[in-house]
């Protein structure tokens, strides 16, 4: 693996040849690289490409071989349960509140899960500082006492970031977030992810390339199970092998060791 682009800039994840498996056909191919701190970091990638299976096998979801070091820690050897309390979490492409409780209830219940016990809302007065924060932040808050279940389906997105928000979570992997999000929900997405980036790790899966020139810092492309490139959506915008991939006509166009 190459050194990092940005020296100056800290990581937070260093994956080093992750491969996972179904029945010998490797959907994550030797995949080496960085994520970084304080960075939004796109993954992109035509169907099929591995990237679900890459933060499946980072959260705990299916097994993989190689190393995912993060804090000391390798997070391919790590269960579901202590992954999410190492302050590591994801949303999926479609949003899994629980519809029948309201706002406030699913994040406190988010909040629940990271101090282990598991305190369910109504026994409880008041709520607690970081479930108001979270969800000021994720501007939710006119509709906090609704049930989730009617909630349109960009805030129901905004809501599982919310529930992330509340875990503290420090890595964030966001599967594919504005799928089905009008542009005006596109956008306020994408000034959500900046306003709670700061010191966070932000991973977002993403096909809509308009989202991703939009709010990338650094995008790493995956084909077939492996490494495409990486880098600022300028560069891998000009990289000729990236358009070959997305016009499907270099199935074989795959470098390896390009991550950074
Ligand atoms: N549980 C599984 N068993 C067998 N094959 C799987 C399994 N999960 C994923 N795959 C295969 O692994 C490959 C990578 O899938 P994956 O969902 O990670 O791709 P992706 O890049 O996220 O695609 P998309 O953008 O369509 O979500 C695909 O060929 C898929 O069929």
């Amino acid at each position: 693996m190459t050194e990092p682009l940005q020296p100056d800039t800290e990581t937070s994840v260093q994956i080093t040849n992750l491969t996972v498996e179904f029945d010998g056909f490797r959907a994550v191919d030797d995949v080496s690289l960085l994520m970084l701190k304080g960075q939004i970091h796109f993954l992109i990638g035509p169907n099929g490409a591995g990237k679900t299976t890459l933060v499946d096998a980072l959260t705990g979801l299916v097994p993989a071989t190689g190393s995912a070091i993060y804090r000391g820690m390798d997070l391919l050897a790590m269960k579901t349960n202590k992954i999410i309390r190492a302050e590591v979490g994801r949303t999926f492409q479609t949003a899994t509140v629980f519809d029948e409780l309201s706002v406030l209830q699913n994040l406190d219940i988010a909040g629940g899960l990271r101090r282990r016990a598991w305190r369910l809302p109504f026994a409880r007065r008041g709520v607690p500082d970081y479930v108001e924060a979270a969800l000021e932040t994720i501007g939710l808050g006119a509709v906090r006492d609704k049930p989730a279940g009617i909630l349109a389906h960009g805030q129901k997105q905004w809501l599982e970031i919310g529930m992330l928000l509340v875990q503290d979570a420090k890595v964030m992997f966001l599967d594919e977030p504005v799928a089905g999000m009008n542009a005006d929900e596109r956008e306020e997405t994408g000034e959500l992810l900046r306003r709670i980036g700061g010191d966070r790790t932000i991973i977002v899966i993403e096909h809509d390339m308009d989202f991703v020139r939009s709010f990338a810092e650094w995008v790493t492309v995956m084909h077939a199970g492996k490494l495409l490139t990486a880098g600022t959506v300028e560069q891998v915008q000009a990289d000729a092998r990236v358009q070959e991939v997305y016009l499907g006509t270099a199935a074989d166009a795959v470098v390896e060791g390009e991550g950074r």
